[in-house]
């Protein structure tokens, strides 16, 4: 089982509505990929004792991890987080998270700058570069408990958009161009 990604419509409804396009316009793991969006399917009911999640965890070094489990009893400033969770931002490293129950919406700028919208359900494990516009929201569920992974000491700082002078943004950038260039300079 994969993930469902598409892109999103125009319309300004509750942003927990899937806002699909008529018709649905659904986006490739592969088209994920060429944007630096990695994803993985894992069981997450025994998570502390998955040996998928450790030798992930292993590969990419990542040694830090938390839960967050959103809902209004057990996070501080609910209203706020999930506010400013949607409001289009990068970071100067990658976004790990690793979706244990419930369901929600990474939304990712691809090349053209439109938004991919991305649901991530339970065993959906999904890395976002750094320097990658995007934000979140809940879907209609409203419900989620999100795994938080990192390497090294965690920094959770966002750098709402615009943000076209930030290194890791430039970093990105230029990461995406590489790709795009590849074929063009074997000629
Ligand atoms: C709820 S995790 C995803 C939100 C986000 O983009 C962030 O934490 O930076
Ligand atoms: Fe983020």
């Amino acid at each position: 089982m994969a993930i469902e990604a598409w892109f999103m419509d125009e319309s300004k409804e509750d942003q927990r509505l899937p806002h699909r396009r008529n018709p649905n316009e659904p986006v490739s793991l592969e088209h994920l990929a060429e944007l630096g969006v990695l994803y993985w399917h894992l069981n997450p009911k025994d998570y502390e004792n998955d040996e998928d999640l450790k030798k992930i965890r292993e590969a990419r070094g990542y040694n830090y991890m938390d839960l967050l489990d959103l809902c209004p009893e057990k996070v501080a400033n609910y209203e706020e987080k999930l506010r400013n969770f949607y409001t289009e931002h990068i970071h100067a490293d990658e976004e790990i998270r690793y979706c244990l129950e419930g369901s929600g919406y990474f939304d990712v700028r691809d090349k053209d700058d439109r938004w991919i919208r991305i649901w991530i359900k339970g065993g959906d494990l999904i890395i976002l570069p750094a320097g990658i516009y995007h934000r979140f929201t809940l879907d209609t569920s409203n419900y989620v408990k999100l795994m938080r992974l990192f390497l090294g000491e965690p920094v959770w700082t966002a750098y709402n958009r615009p943000q076209e002078d930030h290194p890791a943004r430039k970093e990105y950038i230029k990461s995406l161009t590489e790709k795009v260039g590849m074929p063009l300079a074997a000629h």
